[in-house]
Protein backbone atom coordinates (compact mmCIF):
# COMPACT_ATOMS: atom_id res chain seq x y z
CA UNK A 1 0.00 0.00 0.00
CA UNK A 2 1.33 3.29 -0.28
CA UNK A 3 1.76 5.43 2.02
CA UNK A 4 -0.20 9.01 1.26
CA UNK A 5 2.95 10.84 2.01
CA UNK A 6 5.09 8.18 -0.22
CA UNK A 7 6.69 8.47 -2.95
CA UNK A 8 4.67 8.22 -6.53
CA UNK A 9 6.09 5.41 -9.49
CA UNK A 10 7.39 8.44 -11.19
CA UNK A 11 8.96 10.06 -8.04
CA UNK A 12 10.74 6.56 -7.26
CA UNK A 13 12.21 6.28 -10.37
CA UNK A 14 13.62 9.57 -10.30
CA UNK A 15 15.23 8.69 -7.16
CA UNK A 16 16.51 5.38 -8.95
CA UNK A 17 18.32 7.54 -11.78
CA UNK A 18 19.80 9.37 -8.14
CA UNK A 19 20.89 6.27 -6.53
CA UNK A 20 22.50 5.00 -9.96
CA UNK A 21 24.43 8.14 -10.02
CA UNK A 22 25.77 7.01 -6.90
CA UNK A 23 26.92 3.83 -7.38
CA UNK A 24 23.47 2.32 -5.64
CA UNK A 25 22.18 -0.90 -6.73
CA UNK A 26 18.14 -0.21 -7.12
CA UNK A 27 15.80 -3.28 -7.22
CA UNK A 28 13.95 -4.65 -10.56
CA UNK A 29 10.48 -6.70 -9.97
CA UNK A 30 8.53 -8.33 -12.20
CA UNK A 31 5.88 -10.75 -11.11
CA UNK A 32 7.29 -13.62 -9.07
CA UNK A 33 10.66 -12.19 -9.81
CA UNK A 34 13.40 -9.67 -8.97
CA UNK A 35 16.86 -8.55 -9.63
CA UNK A 36 19.68 -5.85 -8.79
CA UNK A 37 20.92 -3.80 -11.09
CA UNK A 38 23.60 -1.15 -10.91
CA UNK A 39 25.73 1.14 -13.34
CA UNK A 40 28.91 -0.74 -14.21
CA UNK A 41 30.18 3.76 -14.77
CA UNK A 42 29.76 4.14 -10.46
CA UNK A 43 30.24 0.71 -9.37
CA UNK A 44 32.73 0.69 -6.58
CA UNK A 45 34.97 -2.61 -5.70
CA UNK A 46 33.13 -3.33 -2.29
CA UNK A 47 29.62 -3.63 -4.24
CA UNK A 48 30.75 -5.85 -6.98
CA UNK A 49 31.62 -8.09 -4.32
CA UNK A 50 28.57 -7.89 -2.09
CA UNK A 51 26.87 -8.25 -5.93
CA UNK A 52 28.74 -11.17 -6.26
CA UNK A 53 28.08 -13.15 -3.30
CA UNK A 54 24.30 -13.06 -4.19
CA UNK A 55 24.25 -15.11 -7.21
CA UNK A 56 26.02 -15.08 -11.33
CA UNK A 57 26.63 -11.81 -12.60
CA UNK A 58 25.29 -10.55 -15.74
CA UNK A 59 26.63 -7.52 -17.73
CA UNK A 60 23.81 -5.56 -19.43
CA UNK A 61 24.92 -3.81 -23.02
CA UNK A 62 22.92 -2.38 -25.88
CA UNK A 63 22.73 -3.84 -28.76
CA UNK A 64 25.26 -1.15 -30.10
CA UNK A 65 27.81 -1.81 -27.66
CA UNK A 66 27.50 -5.13 -28.44
CA UNK A 67 28.35 -5.00 -31.90
CA UNK A 68 31.61 -3.38 -31.39
CA UNK A 69 32.74 -6.33 -28.76
CA UNK A 70 31.12 -8.91 -32.10
CA UNK A 71 29.67 -10.73 -29.12
CA UNK A 72 25.81 -12.04 -29.83
CA UNK A 73 23.14 -10.13 -28.84
CA UNK A 74 20.05 -12.39 -28.83
CA UNK A 75 17.59 -9.96 -26.67
CA UNK A 76 17.22 -8.09 -29.84
CA UNK A 77 18.11 -4.60 -28.44
CA UNK A 78 20.58 -5.61 -25.90
CA UNK A 79 23.06 -8.11 -24.94
CA UNK A 80 23.17 -10.14 -21.28
CA UNK A 81 27.03 -10.90 -20.99
CA UNK A 82 27.53 -13.90 -18.39
CA UNK A 83 30.24 -12.39 -16.39
CA UNK A 84 32.87 -15.07 -15.57
CA UNK A 85 33.67 -15.41 -11.85
CA UNK A 86 36.08 -14.09 -10.52
CA UNK A 87 35.44 -10.96 -12.89
CA UNK A 88 37.06 -8.05 -11.58
CA UNK A 89 35.89 -4.09 -11.78
CA UNK A 90 38.49 -3.63 -14.83
CA UNK A 91 36.98 -6.55 -16.82
CA UNK A 92 33.64 -5.09 -16.42
CA UNK A 93 34.88 -1.27 -17.32
CA UNK A 94 36.70 -2.59 -20.41
CA UNK A 95 33.24 -3.77 -21.92
CA UNK A 96 31.33 -1.10 -20.80
CA UNK A 97 34.01 1.65 -21.82
CA UNK A 98 35.19 1.87 -25.56
CA UNK A 99 37.77 3.93 -24.33
CA UNK A 100 40.33 1.59 -24.61
CA UNK A 101 39.04 -0.74 -27.15
CA UNK A 102 41.61 0.07 -29.77
CA UNK A 103 44.19 -0.88 -27.51
CA UNK A 104 42.98 -3.81 -26.16
CA UNK A 105 40.27 -5.28 -29.34
CA UNK A 106 39.94 -8.72 -28.30
CA UNK A 107 37.67 -8.62 -25.01
CA UNK A 108 36.20 -12.11 -25.55
CA UNK A 109 35.13 -15.05 -25.54
CA UNK A 110 32.33 -13.57 -24.51
CA UNK A 111 29.16 -15.72 -23.85
CA UNK A 112 25.66 -14.40 -24.12
CA UNK A 113 22.66 -15.45 -22.77
CA UNK A 114 19.74 -16.64 -24.54
CA UNK A 115 17.77 -18.35 -22.20
CA UNK A 116 15.04 -16.18 -19.90
CA UNK A 117 13.74 -13.07 -19.99
CA UNK A 118 15.65 -9.55 -20.71
CA UNK A 119 12.91 -7.37 -19.33
CA UNK A 120 14.47 -6.41 -16.17
CA UNK A 121 18.56 -5.81 -17.86
CA UNK A 122 16.45 -3.79 -20.37
CA UNK A 123 14.86 -1.35 -17.57
CA UNK A 124 17.89 -1.38 -16.49
CA UNK A 125 19.51 0.36 -19.54
CA UNK A 126 17.23 2.48 -20.02
CA UNK A 127 16.88 4.03 -16.57
CA UNK A 128 21.18 4.21 -16.81
CA UNK A 129 20.95 5.57 -20.40
CA UNK A 130 18.17 8.38 -18.27
CA UNK A 131 20.47 9.19 -16.21
CA UNK A 132 23.23 10.35 -18.59
CA UNK A 133 25.58 7.21 -17.18
CA UNK A 134 27.48 5.07 -19.79
CA UNK A 135 24.92 2.20 -20.76
CA UNK A 136 25.90 -0.69 -19.09
CA UNK A 137 24.19 -2.42 -15.99
CA UNK A 138 25.40 -5.14 -13.75
CA UNK A 139 22.37 -7.20 -12.96
CA UNK A 140 21.87 -10.27 -10.48
CA UNK A 141 18.77 -12.04 -9.48
CA UNK A 142 17.38 -12.17 -6.52
CA UNK A 143 16.96 -15.11 -4.91
CA UNK A 144 16.35 -13.64 -1.04
CA UNK A 145 14.46 -10.71 -0.22
CA UNK A 146 15.59 -7.55 -1.14
CA UNK A 147 18.30 -5.41 1.37
CA UNK A 148 16.76 -2.89 3.17
CA UNK A 149 16.81 0.81 1.89
CA UNK A 150 16.99 0.32 -1.92
CA UNK A 151 14.75 1.64 -4.11
CA UNK A 152 12.71 -0.55 -5.99
CA UNK A 153 10.79 -0.54 -8.92
CA UNK A 154 8.29 -2.51 -10.51
CA UNK A 155 9.89 -3.11 -14.35
CA UNK A 156 6.21 -2.46 -16.25
CA UNK A 157 5.63 0.86 -14.51
CA UNK A 158 9.73 2.32 -14.59
CA UNK A 159 9.30 1.27 -18.30
CA UNK A 160 6.30 3.25 -18.51
CA UNK A 161 7.49 5.83 -16.82
CA UNK A 162 10.92 6.27 -18.91
CA UNK A 163 8.92 6.40 -22.15
CA UNK A 164 5.85 9.07 -21.13
CA UNK A 165 6.43 12.23 -22.34
CA UNK A 166 7.56 14.38 -19.54
CA UNK A 167 5.12 16.57 -18.35
CA UNK A 168 6.85 20.44 -17.88
CA UNK A 169 5.54 23.40 -15.70
CA UNK A 170 6.15 26.74 -16.09
CA UNK A 171 8.53 27.42 -12.86
CA UNK A 172 9.83 31.28 -13.34
CA UNK A 173 9.90 34.05 -16.29
CA UNK A 174 11.32 37.36 -17.24
CA UNK A 175 12.19 40.52 -19.26
CA UNK A 176 15.98 39.79 -21.08
CA UNK A 177 17.70 42.34 -22.37
CA UNK A 178 19.92 40.37 -25.35
CA UNK A 179 22.51 41.81 -27.28
CA UNK A 180 21.81 40.16 -30.40
CA UNK A 181 18.15 39.68 -29.73
CA UNK A 182 16.59 42.50 -27.94
CA UNK A 183 14.75 42.47 -25.25
CA UNK A 184 12.90 39.43 -24.62
CA UNK A 185 11.57 37.21 -22.01
CA UNK A 186 13.35 33.82 -20.53
CA UNK A 187 10.56 31.34 -19.70
CA UNK A 188 11.88 28.29 -17.02
CA UNK A 189 10.55 25.00 -17.49
CA UNK A 190 10.37 21.81 -15.27
CA UNK A 191 9.75 18.34 -15.39
CA UNK A 192 7.58 16.91 -13.55
CA UNK A 193 10.09 13.31 -13.66
CA UNK A 194 13.01 14.61 -12.32
CA UNK A 195 14.91 15.30 -15.59
CA UNK A 196 16.51 18.28 -16.66
CA UNK A 197 14.74 22.18 -16.82
CA UNK A 198 14.35 23.43 -20.20
CA UNK A 199 14.07 27.26 -21.41
CA UNK A 200 12.00 28.97 -23.92
CA UNK A 201 13.55 32.27 -25.07
CA UNK A 202 10.33 34.66 -26.29
CA UNK A 203 12.25 37.38 -29.03
CA UNK A 204 10.47 40.09 -29.00
CA UNK A 205 6.30 39.36 -29.48
CA UNK A 206 5.80 36.83 -31.77
CA UNK A 207 2.21 37.06 -33.49
CA UNK A 208 0.53 33.82 -32.49
CA UNK A 209 -2.04 34.10 -35.22
CA UNK A 210 0.42 33.77 -37.95
CA UNK A 211 3.23 30.90 -38.33
CA UNK A 212 5.99 31.87 -35.56
CA UNK A 213 9.50 32.01 -36.40
CA UNK A 214 11.16 28.61 -33.91
CA UNK A 215 14.50 27.36 -33.46
CA UNK A 216 14.55 23.87 -30.93
CA UNK A 217 18.39 24.30 -29.80
CA UNK A 218 19.80 21.31 -28.40
CA UNK A 219 22.28 22.92 -25.18
CA UNK A 220 25.67 22.18 -26.56
CA UNK A 221 28.05 23.26 -23.54
CA UNK A 222 31.60 22.98 -25.82
CA UNK A 223 29.91 25.73 -29.07
CA UNK A 224 27.07 27.67 -27.09
CA UNK A 225 29.79 28.80 -24.08
CA UNK A 226 33.01 28.00 -25.09
CA UNK A 227 33.19 28.54 -28.64
CA UNK A 228 34.27 25.35 -29.62
CA UNK A 229 35.11 24.86 -33.41
CA UNK A 230 34.07 20.80 -33.65
CA UNK A 231 30.34 21.65 -34.27
CA UNK A 232 28.22 24.94 -35.48
CA UNK A 233 26.06 25.25 -32.24
CA UNK A 234 27.17 28.67 -31.28
CA UNK A 235 26.97 29.91 -34.25
CA UNK A 236 23.42 28.66 -35.29
CA UNK A 237 22.30 29.83 -31.74
CA UNK A 238 23.66 33.26 -32.07
CA UNK A 239 22.23 33.51 -35.88
CA UNK A 240 18.93 32.10 -34.54
CA UNK A 241 18.49 34.90 -31.77
CA UNK A 242 19.62 37.87 -34.47
CA UNK A 243 17.31 36.19 -37.08
CA UNK A 244 14.16 36.14 -34.56
CA UNK A 245 14.76 39.89 -33.61
CA UNK A 246 14.81 40.78 -37.80
CA UNK A 247 11.91 39.19 -38.36
CA UNK A 248 9.67 40.66 -35.42
CA UNK A 249 9.74 37.99 -33.31
CA UNK A 250 10.19 34.09 -32.73
CA UNK A 251 10.77 31.81 -29.95
CA UNK A 252 13.64 29.85 -29.14
CA UNK A 253 13.79 26.59 -27.24
CA UNK A 254 17.15 26.10 -25.54
CA UNK A 255 16.51 22.07 -24.63
CA UNK A 256 18.99 20.63 -22.15
CA UNK A 257 19.76 17.56 -24.40
CA UNK A 258 23.42 17.82 -23.67
CA UNK A 259 25.79 15.94 -26.58
CA UNK A 260 22.06 14.99 -28.57
CA UNK A 261 20.69 13.51 -25.23
CA UNK A 262 23.80 11.63 -23.65
CA UNK A 263 25.35 14.44 -21.65
CA UNK A 264 27.88 16.17 -21.62
CA UNK A 265 30.35 13.27 -19.75
CA UNK A 266 28.95 11.22 -22.55
CA UNK A 267 29.99 13.77 -24.99
CA UNK A 268 33.50 14.18 -23.81
CA UNK A 269 33.71 9.95 -24.15
CA UNK A 270 32.97 10.30 -27.59
CA UNK A 271 35.15 13.42 -28.43
CA UNK A 272 37.90 11.21 -27.30
CA UNK A 273 36.74 8.52 -29.47
CA UNK A 274 36.63 10.77 -32.23
CA UNK A 275 40.10 11.61 -31.28
CA UNK A 276 41.15 8.03 -31.69
CA UNK A 277 39.45 8.72 -35.47
CA UNK A 278 35.81 7.69 -35.42
CA UNK A 279 33.24 10.00 -36.64
CA UNK A 280 30.52 11.37 -34.38
CA UNK A 281 27.54 8.81 -35.50
CA UNK A 282 30.46 5.69 -34.78
CA UNK A 283 31.56 6.92 -31.31
CA UNK A 284 27.88 7.56 -30.05
CA UNK A 285 27.82 3.46 -31.22
CA UNK A 286 30.84 2.33 -29.87
CA UNK A 287 29.83 3.99 -26.32
CA UNK A 288 26.27 1.76 -26.63
CA UNK A 289 24.39 4.99 -27.59
CA UNK A 290 22.15 5.65 -30.91
CA UNK A 291 22.91 8.25 -32.88
CA UNK A 292 20.38 10.75 -31.56
CA UNK A 293 19.04 10.14 -28.17
CA UNK A 294 16.61 13.08 -27.86
CA UNK A 295 13.18 13.23 -26.83
CA UNK A 296 12.05 15.72 -29.56
CA UNK A 297 8.27 15.39 -28.46
CA UNK A 298 9.70 17.82 -25.70
CA UNK A 299 9.91 20.62 -27.98
CA UNK A 300 6.38 19.60 -29.69
CA UNK A 301 4.79 19.99 -25.73
CA UNK A 302 6.74 23.48 -25.09
CA UNK A 303 5.46 25.19 -28.20
CA UNK A 304 1.92 23.83 -26.68
CA UNK A 305 2.45 25.68 -23.48
CA UNK A 306 3.55 28.38 -25.37
CA UNK A 307 0.27 28.96 -27.80
CA UNK A 308 2.34 28.20 -30.92
CA UNK A 309 0.35 25.89 -33.24
CA UNK A 310 2.30 26.47 -36.31
CA UNK A 311 6.23 27.57 -36.95
CA UNK A 312 8.67 28.06 -39.09
CA UNK A 313 11.36 26.44 -38.28
CA UNK A 314 14.88 27.19 -38.14
CA UNK A 315 16.99 23.81 -38.79
CA UNK A 316 18.80 21.21 -41.40
CA UNK A 317 17.56 18.27 -39.84
CA UNK A 318 14.21 17.23 -41.40
CA UNK A 319 13.90 14.75 -38.86
CA UNK A 320 12.95 17.92 -36.35
CA UNK A 321 10.15 18.74 -39.20
CA UNK A 322 8.56 15.13 -39.13
CA UNK A 323 8.81 14.91 -35.12
CA UNK A 324 7.12 18.25 -34.67
CA UNK A 325 4.50 17.12 -37.46
CA UNK A 326 3.78 14.29 -35.54
CA UNK A 327 3.47 15.89 -32.08
CA UNK A 328 0.84 18.37 -33.53
CA UNK A 329 2.60 20.95 -34.38
CA UNK A 330 2.40 22.58 -38.48
CA UNK A 331 5.86 23.37 -39.67
CA UNK A 332 5.04 25.71 -42.69
CA UNK A 333 8.17 26.01 -43.67
CA UNK A 334 12.13 25.00 -43.11
CA UNK A 335 14.15 27.75 -42.62
CA UNK A 336 17.85 26.84 -43.38
CA UNK A 337 20.03 28.04 -41.01
CA UNK A 338 23.65 27.64 -42.15
CA UNK A 339 26.39 29.21 -40.46
CA UNK A 340 29.88 28.32 -38.32
CA UNK A 341 31.06 26.16 -41.29
CA UNK A 342 35.08 26.04 -39.66
CA UNK A 343 37.83 23.59 -41.07
CA UNK A 344 37.56 21.97 -37.93
CA UNK A 345 33.73 20.66 -38.17
CA UNK A 346 33.49 20.08 -41.92
CA UNK A 347 34.12 15.88 -41.19
CA UNK A 348 31.25 16.62 -38.75
CA UNK A 349 28.82 18.21 -40.72
CA UNK A 350 29.55 16.12 -43.78
CA UNK A 351 28.67 13.03 -41.48
CA UNK A 352 25.57 14.76 -40.62
CA UNK A 353 24.44 15.07 -43.66
CA UNK A 354 25.60 11.44 -45.10
CA UNK A 355 24.44 9.32 -41.84
CA UNK A 356 21.78 11.78 -39.78
CA UNK A 357 19.86 13.21 -43.62
CA UNK A 358 21.22 16.90 -42.88
CA UNK A 359 20.89 19.21 -45.34
CA UNK A 360 23.84 20.78 -46.56
N1 LIG B 1 26.87 12.85 -29.09
C1 LIG B 1 27.36 13.92 -29.71
N2 LIG B 1 26.68 15.07 -29.63
C2 LIG B 1 27.18 16.13 -30.26
C3 LIG B 1 28.38 16.10 -30.98
N3 LIG B 1 28.60 17.34 -31.48
C4 LIG B 1 27.57 18.11 -31.09
N4 LIG B 1 26.70 17.39 -30.36
C5 LIG B 1 25.41 17.78 -29.80
O1 LIG B 1 24.49 17.83 -30.87
C6 LIG B 1 23.45 18.69 -30.56
C7 LIG B 1 23.25 19.67 -31.74
O2 LIG B 1 21.98 20.03 -31.69
P1 LIG B 1 21.20 20.96 -32.71
O3 LIG B 1 21.89 22.27 -32.82
O4 LIG B 1 19.79 20.91 -32.31
O5 LIG B 1 21.47 20.31 -34.12
P2 LIG B 1 20.89 19.35 -35.16
O6 LIG B 1 20.09 18.19 -34.70
O7 LIG B 1 22.09 19.01 -35.93
O8 LIG B 1 19.91 20.21 -36.07
P3 LIG B 1 19.97 21.67 -36.65
O9 LIG B 1 21.10 22.39 -36.01
O10 LIG B 1 18.65 22.22 -36.29
O11 LIG B 1 20.14 21.54 -38.10
C8 LIG B 1 23.83 19.38 -29.27
O12 LIG B 1 23.13 18.75 -28.19
C9 LIG B 1 25.32 19.10 -29.15
O13 LIG B 1 25.78 19.02 -27.81
C10 LIG B 1 29.06 14.86 -31.05
O14 LIG B 1 30.10 14.71 -31.70
N5 LIG B 1 28.52 13.82 -30.38
ZN1 LIG C 1 27.75 21.81 -30.57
Amino acid sequence: MQLPLGPTPLERLNRARADLRMGLPVVLAAPGRAALAVAVETLSPARLAALAALGPLVLALTVRRAETLKARAYDGDLARVAVPEGADLAWLQALADPADDLMTPLKGPLQTRRDGPADLERVALALIKSARLLPAALVVPLTAPAPEGLTRLDAVEASAGLAAEAALHPVAAARLPMALAGTGRLHVFRAGDGAEDHYAIEVGHPDRTQPVLTRLHSACFTGDVLGSLKCDCGPQLHAALAAMQAAGGGILLYLNQEGRGIGLANKMRAYSLQDQGFDTVEANHRLGFEDDERDFRIGAGLLKRLGVSAVRLLTNNPAKLRMLEANGIQVVERVPLKVGRTAQNEGYLATKAAKSGHLL
